[in-house]
């Protein structure tokens, strides 16, 4: 579904990305873990349209997307759910969800609404304070806001960064069960920047190691314990 080879890209003239390869394979959830700085929000904003890129290719859903506009991607079936969340503080809960319809077009509104309704059937919480401003909600909930936005455009391939960062145990757990909800009903593929090694362990199916801009180590997390991956990370 996502396929990305050897994808050079630049701050300047130094780089960040190195010739990075990876994949996503339909219904897959992939987490890209290393330490601050090492590229891992670069790399999804790229995969989003966000940067440009200075060489390798980028594949999705069949379509080489490699120079095409965030826009295109998202009518592809992308969706990104920024670190930070990016969620609209002065619109309410419920217009922040509404927002993300316009950016796609032909569909019905009947459709739209059922979107709507999953995405408050996933999180009940935010059913209840649909009428509050995004900018006076707690952490949680507006890292649920913003899932819920990237998911009422029906995405194929959902790009999280850091979801659960700074956020409670039981909020965590909350949306684990969520994306696992999500991946298993909507048979998306998820890539996710992950710092919490034992959610990744959870939830990922495979994972890539990244350093210095490259992709160092990959594999299933199956077939690995992330305590060699906790020392090689040197966390
Ligand atoms: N707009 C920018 N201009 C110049 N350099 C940047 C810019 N954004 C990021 N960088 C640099 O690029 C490198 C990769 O940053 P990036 O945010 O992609 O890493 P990261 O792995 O996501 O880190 P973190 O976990 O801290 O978000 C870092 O050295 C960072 O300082």
């Amino acid at each position: 579904m996502l396929s990305i080879t050897g994808i050079t890209v630049t701050y300047g003239k130094s780089p960040v990305l190195r010739e990075v390869s990876l994949e996503v394979r339909r219904e897959e959830a992939v987490a890209i873990l290393g330490r601050n700085g090492v590229g891992k929000t670069t790399l999804l904003r790229t995969i989003m349209g966000l940067h440009p890129v200075i060489e390798g290719h980028i594949v999705f859903q069949d379509f080489d997307v490699t120079t095409a506009p965030a826009y295109r991607r998202a009518r592809l079936g992308m969706a990104y759910v920024p670190q930070g969340r990016g969620i609209f503080p002065y619109l309410t809960v419920e217009e922040n969800l509404k927002v993300a319809f316009a950016a796609l077009y032909g569909r019905s509104s009947r459709a739209n609404e059922r979107l709507l309704d999953y995405a408050f059937e996933l999180f009940p919480a935010l059913y209840e304070i649909r009428d509050r401003k995004g900018g006076n909600l707690s952490g949680g909930q507006q890292q649920q806001l913003a899932i819920a936005r990237a998911l009422v455009t029906a995405p194929r391939l959902l790009l999280l960064d850091e979801p659960t960062e700074g956020l409670q145990p039981s909020i965590v757990q909350q949306i684990r069960e969520a994306l696992s909800r999500i991946r298993y009903e909507s048979k998306i593929g998820i890539l996710i920047v992950e710092q919490r090694l034992d959610f990744a362990w959870i939830f990922a199916d495979r994972y890539y190691v990244m350093h210095k801009g490259q992709i160092v180590d990959s594999g299933f997390t199956r077939d690995r314990d992330p305590g060699e991956i906790e020392a090689m990370l040197g966390v």
